[in-house]
């Protein structure tokens, strides 16, 4: 090498150090080093990451700025990652400047072979033609009557019976996996209307489950790589990508089928036919416009099927795997006002162990946060989830314990309404969660069929731990023990309270919660 090269070679990399030294003064966040910015603490708190994002969150007063890569224009543009959990910043995010804040490219691209431009990947007037559209259908008695009956068969035929089977023969359960698999059966039903039977022991696995979980991991995998890396390898038809695209021709193959099927069957109605109308979510969107294209059908399903399907089974893993903890004996249940606590108890469970753990946006224009900070365009913001059920100066100095209680107004009668922004577990916003008053109904009827039949303790020896994914998934699943509880005292108190028959009707006009289910069912 002639003198002049390394010249020029040591002016770079002089040059580069006073750039890197100046632009880690400005970030606030966990140490950056040079080109891999952050990356090597992510890397090394891999397996505690949002404990990790919550130690970081609290040692910088609830927002801090960080680079994924440290390399001159991206460090301050697309490297660039304002990570928050105030939630004055949140609230500015998802309702106050939200055009500002669409999902992006980013985002979009990655999920974009599964689920097109569908409500939970679209941005602009694309994503709110579909979620005007949805938040009819959600809003209507018919739809939680449908969730009501595919909840409550799914539990009366199945659930409970594996559960009992467990406890006459003492074998351990894995009841993330039973839970995955219930709320996936349930929004299949919700959906469109067939029920795939993946909790139905000694069936074979459902074809249509196996390859919509192959086409879900494969595409959560594009996250890891930069977006070049897994389009070529798409180009090329190497690794996920081959399993991706076989997975995608299975989904495509069954739906086109419901969807014809779906199609025959309204037909026949318009022409006067008999048969039972079907109420699922593809259906409805049918009636509204013939003119659907099955493509964009495919994706409506779709998108509620990921949108549905794991959150309340996860939530319930993290509910059931602290009940041991939390519920004292005897369990109490005082009929309605129980609805409440165990709704309390729920939304506790979310505010600690919130199912979609953090969430990201991407930046269009220059921006100030309420806080004073400065988001540049093309940057991104990732909001901590997690976090914000962990802050003292957002939940108190007890933030760190489980207190139903918290939720409760001062005669314990109803939930107090909590700042929206405090707790965002359901998103927030025009984009908050459309399904959280049947993930409610849903989980209330499910905790409350177990409670009040078994006590369930996690298996000795089992490790429970957080599974990086975009959903709080246990990485080892929850093994649990099922022992029996006794129910005829639970329900001479319901019945001292509440007439049975009365949860039978609230059964069939879908306006029941758990306990009432279980009256019901029992
Ligand atoms: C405990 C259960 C649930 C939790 C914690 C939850 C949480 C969330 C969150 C955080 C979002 C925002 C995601 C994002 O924009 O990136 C969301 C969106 C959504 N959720 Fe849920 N969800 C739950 C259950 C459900 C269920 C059962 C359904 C359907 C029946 C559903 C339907 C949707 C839909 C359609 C969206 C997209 C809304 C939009 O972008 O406009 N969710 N949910």
């Amino acid at each position: 090498m002639d003198s002049s090269t390394a010249l020029m070679i040591l002016s770079a990399v002089t040059a580069y150090l006073l750039w890197f030294r100046f632009i880690s003064r400005t970030l606030s966040g966990p140490r950056v080093w040079p080109l891999l910015g952050s990356l090597p603490d992510l890397i090394r708190n891999a397996n505690r990451m949002h404990d990790w994002i919550a130690d970081n969150l609290r040692a910088c007063g609830g927002t801090y700025q960080t680079c994924i890569c440290a390399i001159p224009f991206l460090a301050r543009k697309q490297g660039l990652v304002t990570v928050t959990c105030d939630p004055k910043n949140l609230e500015h995010i998802l309702k106050l400047r939200f055009d500002n804040y669409p999902k992006g490219p980013t985002w979009q691209a990655v999920f974009h072979d599964l689920l097109g431009d569908g409500i939970f990947n679209s941005d602009g007037d694309t994503w709110l033609f579909q979620r005007k559209t949805a938040a009819l259908e959600f809003t209507t008695r018919t739809l939680r009557q449908a969730m009501a009956r595919w909840v409550s068969r799914s539990i009366k035929l199945r659930f409970c019976p594996i559960l009992a089977m467990a406890q006459q023969e003492k074998k351990p359960v894995d009841l993330q996996d039973l839970l995955l698999r219930l709320t996936f059966d349930n929004i299949c039903g919700l959906t469109f209307g067939k029920d795939p039977q993946t909790l139905a022991p000694g069936l074979p696995e459902n074809g249509f489950a196996v390859a919509f979980d192959r086409a879900t991991e494969a595409t959560l995998q594009r996250f890891i790589l930069p977006e070049i890396i897994w389009k070529f390898k798409k180009w090329l038809g190497l690794g996920m990508e081959v399993s991706l695209s076989q997975s995608l021709e299975h989904v495509d193959q069954y739906l086109s089928n419901i969807i014809n099927t779906r199609k025959l069957e309204l037909l026949n109605q318009q022409q006067g036919g008999t048969g039972n109308p079907h109420d699922d979510l593809l259906s409805r969107f049918m009636k509204k416009k013939e003119s659907y294209s099955d493509e964009f059908l495919q994706h409506v399903a779709l998108n509620f099927i990921l949108a549905g399907r794991d959150t309340s089974s996860v939530a319930l893993s993290w509910f059931f795997c602290d009940t041991s903890k939390w519920v004292e004996e005897p369990l109490v249940f005082e009929e309605v006002d129980r609805l409440i606590y165990l709704k309390a108890a729920l939304s506790e469970t979310l505010r600690l162990y919130p199912s979609v753990p953090q969430d990201s946006k991407h930046v269009i224009k220059d921006d100030v946060l309420p806080n004073g900070t400065f988001v540049p365009a093309g940057s991104a913001v990732t909001y901590s989830i997690y976090s914000v059920g962990r802050m003292k100066f957002i939940w108190g100095d007890d933030c760190l314990e489980f207190k139903p209680e918290r939720w409760l107004s001062n005669d314990s009668k109803k939930i107090e309404v909590q700042d929206s922004y405090k707790f965002v577990s359901f998103n927030g916003g025009p984009r908050i969660c459309l399904g959280k008053d049947l993930a409610y109904l849903q989980m209330k009827s499910i905790a409350a069929a177990v409670l009040l039949r078994h006590r369930l303790e996690v298996a000795a020896g089992h490790r429970v731990e957080q599974k990086m994914s975009l959903t709080l998934f246990m990485k080892y699943g929850l093994k649990m023990n099922v022992q029996p509880r006794e129910l005829r005292p639970i329900l001479e108190q319901i019945n001292k309270g509440m007439n049975v028959s009365c949860g039978k009707e609230a059964l069939s006009n879908g306006n029941c919660g758990g306990i009432e289910m279980v009256a019901a069912v029992a």
